[in-house]
């Protein structure tokens, strides 16, 4: 065995931690807590649920975690965390599915020079996601809290910050903000000043390999002193996890559903289908994400009264299931849509039609998400909660006519921390690190004939269906 590390991934639904052996990657004890999220039209959680979550998953973990020699954390990506003077939040963060700054959104992009301006600047057009809509939000909405704000975090950015006490950032994670300039990597002083942000409140973004700082206190079960690696955004930790080489293509199915690959090519995508993120090494992370993946299913699952996997084939039902509006496409006030329901459709083939209307949109997507890097003979890397279930596998596999392997590592997010925190600990390449721990390794599943009237059907909806979309 080498020194035990831990991988953290604080993501929308929950926060889960791993003691991982630095050596072979064997997990050696995980913890995992719920956060609440608010519901309605706003999509809101406490920064300190995420702090005490990371505690209570830590204790989870028992007496490894108090011998690991250094941490990382990944964390949902984009979310809004304002704190006042005394470093507390001046009210709940807001998330990345919390649409409600489009009209801000579409405000930015029109004012500082369209679609191709912003993706050639930042490399992506930015979605109501993006933390430089909230804010814009937030001074417009609740100008107090704005005034109150003296500094402005990411999630990753606000627990490493509480283990450390330095206010650090990395690319990754800073690539998502809508505020940094992807080809001089620094901060973008246009947009800061549009949107009346001072760069003053952001942290410092550490270059790639770069410590955060060591873990001072002993609020948590983690030992005084031991190494913080910068940490990431949670696709950018998955990616770190996977030990992904470029154009090997990876669909996550979590609260979020994602596709995305390493590029070393800077992205930038004037349709804003294409996220062009960095990731948190030096290459680029090109990525496009849906707002309504695993949760949207289940809930329509539960509607039918069916169990997830109770799903039927046939039938001629299509479902669009924007439950929280979406992103990719580019709807963010749509919601759920059901067409072409008969006498004789049953609640399974309705399941099934939403699976499909899910993975539709990440597959529609994956094209444009390869670029010149992609090998379109390897094998989709299914990963996150979804990813475990038959119907969605299955789905995948009928819609995108490739082969599918699911990595029996199931915690890639907390994996990729946790192979940042080795690496800064060994001195190595995180990613050569999670190869070395054979993290991608699974059960490959052979491709089936791809389903192209199944996918048709739901283009010609998205089609025709526009006007009623994006109706406010
Ligand atoms: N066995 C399973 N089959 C299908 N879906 C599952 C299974 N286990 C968990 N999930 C789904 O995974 C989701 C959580 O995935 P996760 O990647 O942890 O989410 P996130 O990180 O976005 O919060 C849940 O919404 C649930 O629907
Ligand atoms: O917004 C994005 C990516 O751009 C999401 O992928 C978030 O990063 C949230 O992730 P999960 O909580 O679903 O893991």
């Amino acid at each position: 065995m080498g020194p035990l590390v831990i991988g953290v991934d604080s993501s929308t639904q929950s926060t889960k931690a791993l003691v991982v052996d630095s050596e072979s990657g064997q997990v050696v004890a995980h913890g995992q807590a719920a956060h609440a999220v608010s519901t309605g039209g706003r999509r809101e959680s406490d920064p300190e649920q995420w702090w005490e979550a990371l505690g209570t998953a830590l204790a989870a973990c028992g007496a490894p975690a108090r011998e690991a020699a250094a941490v990382a954390v990944g964390a949902q990506q984009h979310g809004l965390v304002t704190l006042d003077a005394d470093g507390r939040p001046v009210r709940p963060a807001l998330l990345w599915n919390d649409v409600r700054s489009a009209a801000q959104r579409d405000r930015l992009v029109a004012e500082l020079g369209g679609p191709k301006g912003w993706a050639e600047r930042t490399g992506s057009v930015p979605a109501a996601s993006f933390t430089a809509t909230k804010w814009a939000w937030l001074t417009e909405q609740e100008p107090d809290s704005a005034a109150a704000t003296a500094a402005v975090r990411l999630p990753h950015d606000y627990l490493t910050e509480r283990l450390t006490g330095t206010a650090v950032t990395d690319r990754g994670d800073a690539s998502g903000t809508g505020w940094w300039d992807a080809a001089t990597e620094a901060y973008d002083a246009a947009t800061l000043e549009r949107i009346g942000l001072s760069p003053d409140l952001l942290p410092r973004v550490v270059r790639p390999g770069e410590a955060a700082g060591t873990v001072r206190g002993d609020d948590l079960p983690v030992p005084h002193g031991a190494l913080v690696a910068a940490g990431t955004g949670d696709n950018m930790a998955a990616a770190l996890g996977l030990g992904l080489e470029p154009g090997q293509p990876v669909l996550s199915l979590g609260t979020s559903g994602t596709v995305y690959a390493v590029s070393r090519h800077r992205p930038a995508d004037p349709t804003g289908i294409v996220a062009g993120f960095a990731d948190a090494r030096g290459d680029w992370l090109p990525l496009a994400c849906t707002l309504n993946c695993t949760q949207a299913v289940d809930r329509i699952a539960a509607l039918l009264g069916r169990y997830r996997e109770e799903v039927r084939p046939g039938g001629s039902a299509v479902v669009l299931p924007f439950l929280d509006g979406e992103r990719t496409p580019d709807l963010p006030n749509a919601s759920g849509v059901v067409h072409g329901l008969r006498h004789d459709t049953t609640p399974g083939q309705v399941l099934q039609a939403a699976y499909d209307g899910a993975v539709h949109a990440l597959l529609t997507a994956m094209a444009e998400v390869s670029g010149p890097d992609a090998d379109p003979d390897a094998p989709l890397l299914l990963i996150g909660g979804g990813a475990q279930g038959a119907a969605w596998r299955e789905t995948v596999r009928r819609l995108s006519g490739r082969a599918v392997q699911v990595p029996r590592a199931q915690e890639l997010v907390a994996l990729g921390a946790a192979a940042q925190a080795a690496g800064l600990l060994l001195e190595e390449d995180p990613a050569a690190v999670a190869r070395r721990w054979n993290t991608a390794d699974g059960r490959a599943y052979e491709p089936v004939e791809r389903d192209a009237a199944t996918l048709e059907r739901i283009g010609a909806l998205l089609a025709d269906a526009g006007a009623l979309l994006r109706r406010a």
